[in-house]
């Protein structure tokens, strides 16, 4: 037991795509890193430079299917003391989030670094969903977390995850960034431009020539990076008129700017009004029926124009199925007596969720396939609050003084090591 009166927890979320670090108790992260910006040891964009004899920097996820495997565990730990330094945090005690699917072993490994290079004097691993729903003040909720490597379905019953009936799917954020990626190119009849990181950037802007079939395969990461950058900056900025095809045009009307041009890193204006294709490219996460075929799909390539001879195959237990499909399955596999109060308590997550009319499509489907006595309630965050979710959840939970007594000291793992996380976080 961790027996501090005031605990000053530090909370750390490893996601996919970002990693979120901060205090206990505040209402936001204070810093933010990209997952893909660290390598072995450095981060920052100088880690996507970083040579290796596989070419180019290994990221602490080499996995395209397992978002939460850690595959380099010393950009793991650079990652950590990296934040730790820039955020001043010694000696305090961690809480880590973990997605429900890690391989066996990840755990006790994660607390035998934490207590043994970190020196901290208490940690604890919990679930992603359960905090998710905790930040919504729900301890029971059904969990649908949009995030960059996938979309993820977990029901949370009395702040316990079911992990036998999570469910995952393919059709996350990098699986978009592909689909936006191909209209774009089919429209502009070129190779999408990117913007090299030391351009300047800003109202001053040059035009950029780079692009991203013109870095080499060496580049990977960076390749990944680049797309990643200039995409999430497309929908960051259209991701009001990105619509969904069977969403009452009645509900968004007044949305769809007269006049939405993006502009890409090139120059070449796209008027996203002029492309339904392109506004409706988040329908994807609503399609029905299988949507990717080859091993080239894959969501979340790290090698964007599958030049990667090595990339895994696609896991068997990673669904293509639509957002209220997934959804759906992860509830038949609950049991009967909590389906209902799951379906009025469902929790919508995660930045890839941002776009407007999720929610209200979300809840028209699954209402469409549950009997009428059921009734759905999609409940979500604001801006921030939504892409935020579990760290705030875990920003909450550290700071009850009921949650103190759950720790694992440092004095707890002396005594019996890393298989005690085993035990304690489930
Ligand atoms: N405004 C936006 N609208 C839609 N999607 C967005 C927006 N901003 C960012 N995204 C997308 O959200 C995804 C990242 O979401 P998030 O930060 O929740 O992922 P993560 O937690 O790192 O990933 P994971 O949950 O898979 O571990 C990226 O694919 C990004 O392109």
């Amino acid at each position: 037991m961790f027996c501090g009166d005031e605990t000053g927890a530090y909370v750390m979320e490893t996601g996919w795509t970002n990693s979120r670090f901060g205090w206990g108790g505040a209402a936001d992260p204070c810093l933010q890193i990209p997952t893909l910006l660290t390598s072995s040891n450095t981060i920052g964009l100088s880690a996507l430079h970083s040579s290796s004899n596989t070419g180019g920097a290994t990221p602490i996820f080499n996995n395209p299917n397992n978002t939460s495997e850690i595959t380099n565990w010393d950009a793991w730990e650079t990652l950590l003391s990296s934040s730790m330094s820039q955020t001043v945090c010694q000696n305090r005690p961690i809480l880590s989030t973990d997605p429900g699917f890690s391989p066996p072993g990840q755990k006790e490994t994660q607390t035998e670094i934490m207590f043994e290079k970190f020196d901290t004097p208490a940690y604890f691993i919990s679930h992603t969903a359960a905090l998710s729903a905790f930040s919504l003040g729900r301890h029971t909720a059904m969990v649908v977390d949009c995030g960059g490597g996938g979309n993820v379905a977990t029901p949370v019953i009395d702040g316990m995850v079911l992990k036998r009936s999570l469910r995952r799917s393919v059709r996350g954020g990098d699986f978009l960034d592909m689909q936006i990626k191909e209209v774009i190119e089919k429209k502009t009849g070129k190779p999408l431009a990117v913007r090299p990181e030391r351009q300047t950037t800003g109202k001053y802007k040059t035009p950029s020539k780079a692009y991203l079939s013109s870095l080499t395969p060496s580049q990977k990461t960076y390749r990944s990076f680049c797309l990643h950058e200039t995409l999430t900056d497309f929908k960051k900025s259209h991701g009001v008129s990105l619509q969904f095809a069977k969403v009452d045009m009645r509900e968004v009307s007044g949305l769809i700017p007269d006049d939405s041009v993006y502009e890409l890193p090139d120059g070449t204006p796209v008027n996203v009004n002029e492309h339904p294709d392109l506004y409706v490219v988040p329908e994807a996460m609503f399609m029905e029926g299988p949507l990717t075929s080859s091993k080239t799909d894959a969501p979340a390539l790290i090698d964007v124009e599958g030049n990667d001879q090595d990339q895994p195959q696609t896991d068997p237990s990673l669904l293509d199925v639509p957002l209220h499909r997934l959804a759906h399955e992860a509830l038949s596999s609950a049991d009967v007596d909590c389906r209902k109060e799951l379906l009025m308590n469902l929790v919508l997550c995660g930045r890839g969720s941002c776009f407007s009319g999720v929610d209200t499509r979300l809840s028209k489907e699954l209402t469409a396939m549950t009997p009428s006595t059921f009734r759905v309630k999609v409940s979500s965050g604001k801006g921030e609050e939504r892409s935020n979710a579990s760290w705030i959840g875990g920003s909450i939970l550290t700071s009850l003084g009921s949650f103190q007594q759950l720790w694992l000291s440092k004095a707890e793992y002396d005594e019996y090591g890393s298989t005690l996380a085993v035990q304690r976080f489930p």
